[in-house]
């Protein structure tokens, strides 16, 4: 197996029109491409920024929809993982949606669906509630994929709160975990957002990348934006602001390995004390 792996984290801005999100997409991703990264990972609910409305308007289909169709594309054309971000997409017969991740492999062949599996329900206050299950049905499943570096596991935006996601897929194997979020500007991005980033990578000591969408102030909902890498000691090693940008980072498998090596968490753990069941 390789020990590095550079990947690229595109913080895109929801526009109106999904073409001109996908045109922008398809820049990062060619520029991505060219600099040498073999994953690139799109933000959560990235057509549509996070209203119901637009929901409603412009969900699609996976793999068959116009989103799913392009970013296939692209990964055949830059020979690349691309973990597609998350979209609304449709349920047939249903008037609720899912929100799911797609993940398509170097031959543009979709390899995995997530679809979230925690629900944004909360009142905090001052025009400030949120009941995401009154739009998407909750996920009840994961997601691991394999490429030639390391095995990755899939989460999205308050996944990143519940521990026992994360530690699921550290028993699995999974050295990077990868999360597509859109915490709030108004609240809890800049609250909790890399807190909750570097506690999953030191909880694990793996490499966790989260994915926001671009923040923009005429939207109903201004995501946090801040998309970050964060390395198995806890460090952030890259991390963009609130703009849209392409942001980058090496990942060091050998680096990885020494953290686990000197600090053996593994091996201290008690396990013959307590475990977790999972269910999915
Ligand atoms: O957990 C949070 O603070 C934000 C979560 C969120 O915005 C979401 O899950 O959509």
């Amino acid at each position: 197996m390789a020990s590095g792996l550079r990947i690229a984290l595109l913080q895109l801005l929801a526009r109106e029109k999904t073409a001109n999100i996908l045109q922008k997409a398809e820049q990062y991703i060619s520029e991505a491409a060219n600099n040498g990264a073999k994953l690139a990972i799109l933000p959560e609910l990235f057509t549509t920024e996070c209203h119901p409305p637009i929901f409603v308007q412009k969900k699609e289909s996976i793999p068959e929809g116009e989103t799913s169709e392009f970013i296939s594309h692209l990964a055949k054309k830059h020979s690349m993982h691309i973990i597609a971000g998350s979209i609304a997409e449709e349920i047939k017969g249903s008037e609720k949606m899912k929100n799911t991740s797609a993940v398509f492999n170097p031959k543009g062949e979709l390899i995995g669906k997530y679809t979230k599996m925690h629900s944004f329900d909360v009142d905090m206050g001052e025009n400030f509630s949120i009941h995401e299950s009154d739009w998407f049905e909750h996920g009840n499943n994961t997601l691991t994929f394999e490429t030639d570096e390391c095995k990755i596991g899939v989460g999205i935006c308050i996944d990143l709160r519940f521990p026992e996601v994360s530690r699921y897929y550290t028993e699995q194997g999974c050295l990077l975990h990868v999360y597509l979020g859109a915490f709030s500007q108004e609240k809890t991005g800049p609250a909790h957002w890399d807190v909750l980033l570097r506690a999953r990578a030191i909880d694990n000591q793996v490499y966790v990348a989260a994915c926001s969408p671009a923040a923009d102030h005429t939207h109903h909902y201004v995501a946090w934006g801040h998309s970050a890498v964060v390395d198995p000691w806890g460090k952030i090693i890259s991390q963009a602001d609130g703009k849209e940008t392409l942001i980058y980072a090496d990942l060091d498998m050998n680096y990885l390995n020494r953290v686990r090596q000197q600090l053996p968490v593994e091996k201290i753990r008690r396990k013959d004390l307590y475990h977790l069941t999972y269910k999915w």
